[in-house]
């Protein structure tokens, strides 16, 4: 049977891994040739992005520079892009992904199977819940997760780097492995869903730590304090809440290696830095910095504090806490040190 590729989102990762995927689809006779992607349209100097992308091949705004293959067809309806899709590759900002999936709740079709490269969790008034989790339930199609140490403009670029999927079903791993791998995007993939997808969405939050210490000019060794502390919160709360969290996965590229590009060359780390070196709020900052791409390191750290103050753990995770603090608080940036 044949496989149909959707995604969903076009940003700065969207946009690479569009590149990835309409590539990789000619690569096997199981998958269409068309990739039907997403785009939320918007308007860049006067024309329409979804006309520029598919004319163009190239999305000028959130990857300039960067050729997309021609069978990356943009497309403006959600539901459109997902109606005869079997493979759907969620990578939209975290923010976006529960409205994405109330629009697409009743109108994928039953033998989906997704994967979410979404960097963050969901936080409602229950609590909080695993993207994945989310895509699964109100879909009721399995997800699995793809996340590691992947910044997008040297994916899109084709310099060699890992990733980590993460599955429940191994011959889900397999197909979306196919559709991901190439000699420079080198994909592993492991039995942990949960684990991968926290790797990604708290490692944010830790990159937030690493520009703050890059705008103290605290050096190298302080930086690597905080990358070897964070990796202990982010193994901690994982394994208290999800016991079947594998430390294995710590070691994949999902894990050390993400915190390690994170805190080197990310955007929450190019932020916080900003923060402390100009001492503007970090929304501020997203609006002057990014033109258009989305911070999640600050909303995850805050959704972490309140689901560890509301169970009176926020002593067990001191960095995570104080970085929590210095975004919305006040807390001068010089605390990361102080407090942990
Ligand atoms: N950029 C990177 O290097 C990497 C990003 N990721 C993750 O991938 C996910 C997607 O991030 P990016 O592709 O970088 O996005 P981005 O931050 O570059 O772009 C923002 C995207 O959000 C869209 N958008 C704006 N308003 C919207 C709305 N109301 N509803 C839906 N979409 C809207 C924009 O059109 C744009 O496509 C995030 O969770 C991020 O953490 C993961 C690995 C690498
Ligand atoms: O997840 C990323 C690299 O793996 C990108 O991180 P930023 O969102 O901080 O740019």
């Amino acid at each position: 049977m044949s496989e149909k590729v959707a995604l969903i989102g076009s940003g700065n990762w969207g946009s690479a891994v569009a590149r990835i995927i309409g590539g990789n689809v000619h690569n096997f006779d199981h998958f269409d040739r068309e990739v039907k992607m997403w785009v939320f349209e918007e308007q860049v100097d006067g024309r329409s992005l979804i006309d520029v992308i598919n004319t163009e091949h190239e999305n000028i705004k959130y990857l300039p520079g960067i050729k997309l293959p021609e069978n990356v067809v943009a497309c403006p309806d959600l539901v459109k892009t997902c109606a005869d899709a079997t493979m759907l590759v969620f990578v939209v900002p975290h923010q976006f992904v529960s409205n994405v999936c109330k629009q697409l709740k009743g109108n994928v079709p039953s033998n989906c199977k997704a994967i979410s490269l979404i960097k963050g969790v969901d936080v409602n008034e229950h609590g909080f819940q695993l993207i994945s989790n989310m895509i699964q339930e109100s879909l009721g199609i399995r997800s699995c997760v793809l996340s590691g140490a992947n910044i997008a403009t040297e994916v899109a670029e084709g310099r060699f780097c890992e990733t980590t999927i993460g599955y429940r079903n191994k011959s889900d791993g397999e197909l979306f492995r196919d559709i991901f791998h190439t000699p420079y995007f080198r994909v592993t993939i492991v039995e942990d869903v949960i684990g991968v997808e926290l790797c990604g969405a708290l490692k944010n939050i830790v990159a937030i730590g690493g520009g703050l210490v890059d705008g103290l000019k605290l050096g190298d060794n302080t930086k690597a304090a905080i990358i070897r502390i964070g990796l202990c919160e982010m193994r901690k709360f994982s394994q208290m809440f999800y016991k079947d969290v594998k430390d294995t996965t710590f070691f994949e590229s999902c894990g050390v290696a993400d915190l390690i590009t994170t805190c080197a060359g990310g955007r929450n780390r190019k932020v916080a830095e900003a923060h402390v070196t100009t001492g503007k709020p970090f929304d501020q900052l997203e609006q002057e910095m990014l033109n258009g791409q989305k911070l999640q390191g600050t909303s995850t750290a805050k959704d972490m504090y309140n689901i560890l103050s509301k169970k009176g753990l926020c002593h067990e995770f001191p960095l995570m806490t104080t970085i929590y603090r210095i975004c919305y608080e006040n807390l001068p940036p010089s605390r990361i040190v102080e407090d942990i």
